[in-house]
């Protein structure tokens, strides 16, 4: 290993250990970008190195529990995460080898003021790792919380609860959503290898190039939109000349889904920054809403719609395999927490409904508190809605998301349509009548 090559080696995992302690101490993740790291192969290495860390992240628990007999130790600054990219790397990334893993996480502990002092104790762990290398029993329910995977199971069985959590090893794809009209294949340049899901919606083979890079981006001809997260919007049927309010909006992909089926939109945000992303986002597409900067649990003289769409705040599980760390923020009681504000805002939108309208309730959550639940608590307390199922013609034949209520309930483990690769995210959506 040449000198330059060595402090480089050291640096990508400096960053990667401080990073990481972002995210332990409860913040999400940010991936590092060209501000961080100038070199694109170090970039990539410092977001692999923290990426295979959360990703692995309960099984990396097991592994830490055997070889630090006392525990890890308390206010030690980078110790733990050092330790974490380290025992990744010995166990999850040997084409990095095993010296320099081992050795560039005793020096970050080394060269750091509270962690310095348990070098030793990192060195011997991290050797008795590399020496059981091959036969540590890595458990695929172990990427999951213990309380999180039996929820899972009684709630959605074992054969899937044991594939979901195998896919939070997966890097998610790309989709995008067309607006009508446009076929992928029509821009310039063209996307390379792209694959149909349902009308509109496309998923990207593999891409080499960030977003913006993208063919006919700048053209605004597309959005991404994971393929669940456009279920929703997919079933409010034609939408010329009606009014329709979207609420909690913002990034704005089915706000945009909305625009494109030509319905008079109102898009409600509580967060300013947020807000001023949809609109750049609607902007690019050359779509329009009317943006109301407000909280969606106080609604009062916003009118009377003839859609209401509402994507609730939730704890966002589904999202797992995006934001991995998710599952590790996550505390049970949460669950109840955000079901009460649900609840307010649900009946907030229902105010909100014109006679004989639609209410589109939805959350990206695995979560039945968030879902299924919900809408029960609100059909028994509000005699004027009945639920409207769900058919699977409506999803172009896929009947795949659809339970037997006619609820939405894709799971990321979903057979896709056209046999398309790669899995979905978590999500739920119910549809609601106004019948009185
Ligand atoms: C799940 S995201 C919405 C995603 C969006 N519908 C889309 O398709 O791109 C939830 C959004 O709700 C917003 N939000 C949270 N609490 C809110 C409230 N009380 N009123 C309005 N918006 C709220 C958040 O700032 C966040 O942008």
């Amino acid at each position: 290993m040449t000198a330059r090559s060595n402090t480089a080696g050291l640096d990508v995992r400096r960053s990667a250990a401080q990073r990481l302690q972002l995210v332990l101490t409860g913040a999400p993740f940010i991936p590092f970008g060209a501000s961080d790291f100038e070199d694109g192969r170090e970039r990539a290495l410092a977001n692999r190195l923290v990426t295979t860390a959360l990703r692995r992240h309960g099984q990396i628990n097991k592994v830490l529990e055997q070889v630090l007999e006392k525990g890890t130790p308390k206010r030690a600054g980078l110790f733990e995460p050092a330790m974490r990219i380290g025992v990744a790397q010995l166990l999850f990334m040997p084409e990095l080898g095993a010296h320099a893993a081992l050795h560039l996480a005793v020096e970050t502990i080394k060269r750091d003021r509270r962690a310095s002092r348990f070098a030793k104790l990192a060195n011997a762990a991290l050797r008795n790792v590399q020496r059981q290398a091959d036969s540590w029993p890595l458990k695929v329910q172990d990427l999951v919380p213990a309380w999180m995977f039996k929820r899972w199971m009684a709630r959605y069985g074992e054969t899937q609860a044991l594939r979901m959590a195998e896919m939070v090893l997966d890097q998610p794809p790309l989709d995008l959503v067309f607006k009508s009209g446009v076929l992928p294949g029509q821009e310039e340049g063209g996307f390379a290898q792209i694959a149909p899901l349902l009308p509109q919606s496309y998923r990207l083979a593999e891409r080499d190039a960030s977003v913006m890079d993208l063919p006919a981006y700048a053209d605004g001809q597309w959005w991404v939109q994971d393929l669940s997260s456009t279920l929703p919007a997919r079933l409010v049927g034609s939408l010329a000349g009606k009014k329709v309010l979207d609420l909690c909006a913002a990034p704005g992909g089915k706000t945009a889904q909305l625009c494109d089926l030509g319905g008079l939109v109102t898009a409600v945000e509580i967060e300013k920054e947020r807000l001023k992303r949809l609109q750049e986002n609607l902007e690019r597409l050359n779509f329009h809403a009317k943006m109301l900067e407000a909280d969606a649990t106080q609604l009062d003289g916003v009118g009377e719609f003839d859609v209401v769409l509402l994507d609730a705040p939730c704890s966002a599980t589904g999202t797992y395999r995006r934001h991995p760390e998710v599952l590790w923020h996550r505390k049970e009681k949460d669950f109840a927490q955000r079901a009460t504000l649900q609840s307010q805002m649900l009946s907030e939108a229902a105010k909100r409904v014109a006679k004989g309208g639609q209410l589109i309730y939805c959350t990206c959550s695995l979560e039945p508190e968030e879902g299924e639940n919900q809408i029960e608590q609100f059909l028994n307390q509000h005699g004027d809605f009945k639920l409207a199922p769900v058919q699977a013609d409506e999803l172009n034949g896929w009947a795949g998301p659809i339970d037997v209520n006619g609820y939405v309930r894709a799971l990321p483990c979903l057979e896709l349509p056209n046999g398309c690769a790669g899995g979905t995210d978590g999500f739920f959506a119910a549809r609601l009548q106004r019948v009185a």
